[in-house]
């Protein structure tokens, strides 16, 4: 399967109304501390715009949420996945993709018969704090000839001058969040990505 290479992730529906009819194809709805009434409003609202841009949508964590408002893809990190139902995600056509970190992670993950397998952080990232050290580039080649065929999506840190080094190294897809949610244009950050992207499209 081919992935986009151009993987934003957004923390609202108003997000998703903004910069997804700029031509983003691949999007992840990643919410956290949400009540379950408002949190599905918000996937509803997502999954609207995102049928109607033809933009793929993958809700973060929520998957019984995202199988009960008919979604095709959901992200789990690896707490996530040892408490999640499988075979219920498996049986509702739910894609998965899945976080890896490290070695032990990667072998878990790879017997969960994922979707695509991200790997991060690449670079530091300041949205969260992780216990992982940077990846690096070398590691993203190592991790694609571990994973491949399936689609390899690099995480943390990426800017649009990183990211032929992500790609000459095997990544599929960059996800990106602050670069573009925190930069003061971010529509025209947007437009910058896409097209920094398409030599890999
Ligand atoms: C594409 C992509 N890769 C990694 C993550 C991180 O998932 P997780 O480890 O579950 O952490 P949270 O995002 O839930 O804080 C991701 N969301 N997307
Ligand atoms: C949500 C997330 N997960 C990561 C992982 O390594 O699993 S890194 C990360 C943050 C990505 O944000 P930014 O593009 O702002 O660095
Ligand atoms: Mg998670």
């Amino acid at each position: 399967m081919k992935l986009e290479p151009f993987y934003l992730i957004v923390d609202s529906a108003a997000w998703v109304e903004r910069l997804v009819p700029l031509g983003v194809k691949l999007l992840q709805l990643r919410i956290k501390d949400m009540e379950e009434r408002r949190l599905r409003e918000e996937i509803r609202a997502a999954k609207a715009i995102c049928a109607a841009h033809d933009c793929t949508l993958v809700i973060n964590d929520h998957w019984r949420l995202a199988i009960e408002e008919g979604c095709g893809w959901v992200h789990l990190g690896q707490e996530d996945l040892a408490t999640a139902d499988r075979a219920a995600i498996h049986a509702a056509g739910l894609k998965l993709g899945l976080s890896t970190h490290d070695e032990a992670e990667l072998a878990t993950a790879l017997a969960a018969s994922p979707d695509y397998l991200a790997l991060g952080p690449i670079f530091p990232t300041i949205l969260k704090k992780m216990k992982w050290a940077p990846q690096g580039l070398d590691r993203i080649t190592e991790w694609k000839r571990r994973v491949a065929p399936l689609p390899l999506v690099a995480i943390g840190g990426l800017t649009p001058e990183r990211l032929p080094g992500i790609f000459e190294n095997g990544a599929d897809t960059a996800a990106v969040v602050t670069d573009i949610l925190l930069h003061p244009d971010p529509e025209a950050r947007t437009r910058e990505w896409i097209e920094a992207t398409a030599p890999w499209r």
